[in-house]
């Protein structure tokens, strides 16, 4: 299985994020966390942002949205041409709608779960989707400690995904370090974000290219 590493520029300099995505060309995609302060006590960037770094960077763009209004937002992000959009099951009114509209605009559709919000009510429309993210903290902020209460809904989530026979990946974000990335890895997730483990790093770089080897052992296993 492919594993991919998506680096989290809300833990970068964010007065200087063109260089900072720079600093990480191993990345398979770059995560871009929007708050509105609303859905999440914490604001961060959004859509004019996201327009200026796309002219900056060839990376795929991993949008992750923690806002309330998901369903008016979202396709916004997938018409600048983001690659991937995420919104919160939590947050979003129509999700079988919107994860359709962000298809039909060229984004792969992504649907988030906090992390006590199970997995076993989305079983039957996961084929939506062409990622779940399973928060591994409470969404708002980075820098905080990786939650191993998620591994087993990690674990549940890959087996849905297996009977549905199709390639639906599965993002950790939250906490994801050297210490951590093997557990969630053999749980069965395969897309890893990763803020303060990479932009805290002496070498950015060398840590991206380290989690996805780290990853790929605790895999094979
Ligand atoms: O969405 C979020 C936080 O809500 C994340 O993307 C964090 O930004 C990841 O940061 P670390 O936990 O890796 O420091
Ligand atoms: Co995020």
């Amino acid at each position: 299985m492919a594993m991919r590493i998506t680096p989290s520029i809300l833990n970068a300099d964010l007065a200087d994020i063109a260089n900072e995505v720079a600093r990480v060309p191993s990345s398979d995609m770059i995560h871009f966390d929007v708050m509105d302060n609303h859905f999440v006590p914490n604001l961060t960037l959004g859509l004019p942002v996201v327009e200026s770094l796309k002219k900056h960077t060839a990376t795929p763009i991993d949008v992750h949205l923690m806002i309330e209004d998901a369903d008016t937002w979202a396709p916004q992000y997938a018409e600048l041409g983001c690659e991937s959009v995420t919104f919160h099951a939590e947050a979003a009114k129509a999700p079988i709608r919107l994860a359709r509209e962000l298809r039909r605009l060229g984004s792969r559709a992504a649907m988030a779960l906090k992390p006590t919000t199970p997995i076993e009510p989305y079983a039957d429309i996961i084929t939506e989707f062409d990622m779940i993210l399973l928060m591994t903290v409470e969404p708002g902020f980075g820098g905080q400690s990786f939650l191993d209460s998620v591994l087993p809904k990690i674990r549940r989530t890959r087996e849905l995904v297996r009977k549905t026979g199709q390639e639906i990946w599965i993002q950790v974000d939250g906490g994801v370090s050297v210490d951590t990335i093997g557990r969630a890895a053999e749980a069965g997730a395969d897309v890893f974000v990763a803020g303060t483990a990479v932009y805290r790093a002496g070498d950015p770089d060398a840590m991206v290219n380290q989690l996805r080897d780290l990853a790929i052992t605790a895999c094979a296993h």
